[in-house]
């Protein structure tokens, strides 16, 4: 089967929370040469804020996801080409691998064709992600690697995220997941802020993310990510 990330190299992960720089709009978002805009953050997103970009955004090319972080933020908008599911597969407790799901299966009527997996490996314990799920984030890179074997082999995720959130994250435990997956497409995201690092990470993965540097540098710098991991796929 083929996925539409299956050819993206790099995805921009706009936090509704977070302001974009000043003087910057949704246009020039859209025009970084990303392949695909990622729509979520941990803490204080609200549908309001998730309506506010995809309304915004959605008169452009690129490819919008929603990436809800609970069920009660999950938009039903035609502009989404479809929704992204985290499962957190070193949560501290149930919630964030099936609960928040069930709830959410159980409250709404889901698109299922728009709906696909993503099983997050949280691996920076100072991100709210990493707080808030209680993730444990002591893993070496046969734990990671096995992490993601799990979740592609036994969970059928097709989307392995290794996060380190707001942190440049260890290239030998990224790359391990990589080694790890046949199917499975591996993001990568975390502290990725210019050509180099993107360079860097995209060699160990199939797709960075980029998420912070967005709302602190703006769309120049974005821009110089891209550049960094098609040069590193297409090397
Ligand atoms: C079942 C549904 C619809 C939702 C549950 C989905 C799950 C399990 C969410 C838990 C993990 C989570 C909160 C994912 C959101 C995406 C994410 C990791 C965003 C990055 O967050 P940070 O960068 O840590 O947070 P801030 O930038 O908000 O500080
Ligand atoms: O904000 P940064 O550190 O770029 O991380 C990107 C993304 O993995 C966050 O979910
Ligand atoms: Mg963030």
């Amino acid at each position: 089967m083929t996925n539409p990330w299956d050819d993206w190299d790099h995805v921009l992960k706009v936090d509704p929370d977070k302001d974009l720089r000043s003087g910057e709009t949704f246009e020039d978002v859209c025009r970084t040469g990303t392949d695909a805009i990622e729509i979520g953050g941990t803490l204080d997103v609200t549908a309001e804020k998730m309506t506010r970009v995809v309304d915004a955004a959605a008169e452009y090319d690129v490819p919008l996801y929603q990436e809800p972080s609970n069920p009660g933020v999950v938009i039903d908008s035609p502009a989404l080409d479809g929704y992204l599911i985290p499962t957190v597969f070193n949560a501290g407790g149930p919630f964030w691998i099936t609960g928040a799901h069930k709830e959410w299966v159980r409250i709404d009527d889901l698109d299922w064709s728009r709906t696909h997996t993503e099983a997050y490996i949280v691996m920076n314990p100072e991100a709210s992600v990493a707080q808030l799920t209680e993730a444990d984030c002591d893993l070496s890179a046969d734990d990671v690697a096995a992490y993601a074997k799990v979740a592609e082999r036994m969970f059928g995720q097709e989307i392995v995220y290794v996060e380190y959130s707001g942190t440049f994250g260890d290239t030998e435990k990224v790359a391990a997941a990589h080694d790890a997956l046949d199917d499975a497409t591996l993001f990568y995201g975390g502290g990725i802020g210019d050509y180099e690092s993107a360079n860097e990470m995209a060699a160990h993965s199939d797709v960075i993310v980029v998420g912070d540097l967005l709302h602190d540098e703006g769309v120049d710098a974005v821009r110089e990510t891209v550049k960094g991991a098609k040069d590193a796929h297409d090397a």
